[in-house]
């Protein structure tokens, strides 16, 4: 699942966190994120809200690839092992823990520079599945109308590996 204007995966935003994620071998989903500039908390190191981010997005495509239903975070944790400096691309390893009813429960390890790297940053989260009604009722009717221009133009409905 792609959203364009989403500001972890999408192309379009500028200054988004342009991450891409994939299903790899073992049922995992693996992303990549690059530490920028414009990612810094202290001089020459990520901000830890932004690392957040790129987790939440790492584990809510990893709900959206391998369970391809509709969810949102109702609760993301995060440990922060090392410093991630400006520079450095994060390899983010996402697994599905278990289902519960609504609730799907992830996690993650975050890699320094290499998918062997010493691990830096770790996260997990529960996701609860919802209705296409969350988005449509709480979210702007032209955002939502978006979404499904550019669906229906990409013949996208919740590809893997999108
Ligand atoms: C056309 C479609 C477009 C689709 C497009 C998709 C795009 C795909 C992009 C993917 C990449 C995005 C990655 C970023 C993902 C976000 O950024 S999501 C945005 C941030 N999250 C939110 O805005 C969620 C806001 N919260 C809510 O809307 C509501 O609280 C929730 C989470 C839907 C739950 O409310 P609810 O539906 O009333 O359900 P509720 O009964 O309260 O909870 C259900 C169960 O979960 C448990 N639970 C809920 N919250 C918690 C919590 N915080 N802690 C522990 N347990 C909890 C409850 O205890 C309950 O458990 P049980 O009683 O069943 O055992």
């Amino acid at each position: 699942m792609h959203y364009n204007e989403c500001f972890g995966c999408g192309d379009d935003v500028e200054g988004g966190l342009h991450i891409q994620s994939a299903v790899a071998e073992g049922m995992v989903v693996v992303s990549q994120f690059e530490v920028t500039d414009a990612h810094q908390g202290a001089p020459g190191l990520a901000h830890g809200g932004l690392l957040a981010c790129a987790f939440d997005e790492a584990l809510g495509s990893t709900v959206g690839n391998l369970l391809r239903r509709p969810a949102v975070t109702g609760r993301l944790e995060t440990d922060f092992r090392r410093p991630v400096p400006v520079g450095s691309t994060l390899h983010i390893v996402a697994r599905l823990d278990g289902v519960a009813g609504r609730k799907i429960y992830v996690s993650a390890d975050g890699r320094l520079d290499a998918e062997d790297g010493p691990i830096a940053v770790q996260a997990r989260a529960l996701f609860v599945t919802v209705g296409f009604e969350h988005f449509t009722s709480h979210g702007h009717t032209d955002a939502m109308q978006k979404f499904r221009q550019a669906r229906t133009r990409e013949r996208e409905d919740w590809d893997i590996n999108p």
